[in-house]
């Protein structure tokens, strides 16, 4: 049983499915993605290690939205294998992948929430889903419990999307995307078209997150000082594969160019500065208490 859920969750989904105990929730061998003529990736290799935020980045078009969308089923591979907590779902049918749909989490661009339905009941969309059977009582419970767990007040689950801030549509987004109590969450580019302050709250919010309920982060970002404050890992994405994956310290060892650049570049440098300062603010907030 998953030690994330709720005395309400247990009540409402009965048996949950073990959890995963691999070491890669995620393994990719040899993806090949086209479009036409066009090969988005070719030959492309990556693991991604259970309870990690690997970060994803590369230049624009690079195919990082294309490989997010391969992982969850949305888009058929030309070729190679993808496991999802240790089971083929490019061999899979549509069937036996239902299994593993409903352990995943994903947060879209720009949230994607439905504008016509409340936060809660945007939030209720997968559990209607996957729990046909729910009550509307307990529907709404758990919506409430998620809507909270993201830092909304409870009051949020029943404004529309047009009614929220920019961050809190985001919070909203990552509630359905926990709505099933996933092991795995993917989330593109989250911090995109937020200001610095609400930016560096949603990061913090996804660590929680991760450490708590025990969750795998597949997150593709551009923005560094995402990948400073949390990710364990990065992923570079660039000619086509996977270039390099690691922690910073390890991809400033790569003298790939786009990796200098992007990691030694200026914007790099304040990002670091930024991350250091706040260590040394924590560590010396550590030392008064
Ligand atoms: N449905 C599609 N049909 C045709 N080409 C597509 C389709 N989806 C993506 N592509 C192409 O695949 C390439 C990779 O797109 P993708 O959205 O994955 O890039 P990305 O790395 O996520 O970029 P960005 O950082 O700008 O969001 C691009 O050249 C894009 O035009």
């Amino acid at each position: 049983m998953r030690d994330s859920h709720s005395d309400v969750e247990d009540a409402a989904y009965g048996d949950a499915p073990e959890q995963f105990e691999g070491e890669f929730p995620i393994r990719i061998k040899g993806l090949t993605n086209s479009f036409g003529d066009f090969n988005v990736h070719e030959d492309l290799d990556l693991d991604v290690k259970r309870g990690e935020i690997l970060g994803v980045v590369g230049g624009s078009g690079t195919g990082k939205s294309v490989l997010m969308r391969s992982i969850i089923g949305l888009q058929i591979p030309q070729d190679g294998m993808i496991e999802v907590f240790g089971r083929n779902i490019t061999e899979a049918e549509p069937d036996e992948v239902i299994g593993v749909r409903n352990r995943w989490g994903v947060l879209f661009q720009g949230g994607a929430l439905f504008s016509t339905l409340s936060v809660g009941e945007n939030v209720q969309v997968p559990l209607k889903q996957f729990y046909p059977e729910l009550s509307q009582e307990l529907l709404d419970e758990i919506a409430r419990y998620k809507v909270v767990l993201t830092g909304l007040p409870e009051e949020a689950a029943s404004k529309f999307p047009s009614e929220l801030s920019g961050g809190m549509k985001k919070r909203a987004g990552l509630a359905r995307a926990l709505a099933l109590d996933p092991e795995l969450l993917f989330l593109d580019e989250p911090t995109a078209g937020l200001d610095p302050i609400g930016g560096a709250k949603f990061d913090e919010l996804t660590r929680e997150l991760t450490d708590t309920l025990g969750l795998t982060v597949f997150l593709i970002t551009h923005d560094l000082d995402t990948l400073y404050a949390i990710c364990d890992r990065v992923a570079v994405l660039a000619d086509k594969k996977v270039i390099a994956v690691g922690t910073i310290p390890e991809l400033l060892e790569n003298d790939h160019p786009w990796i200098q650049e992007y990691f030694n570049g200026p914007r790099a440098r304040a990002a670091t500065a930024t991350h250091e300062r706040g260590k040394a603010l924590d560590k010396l907030g550590s030392e008064k208490a």
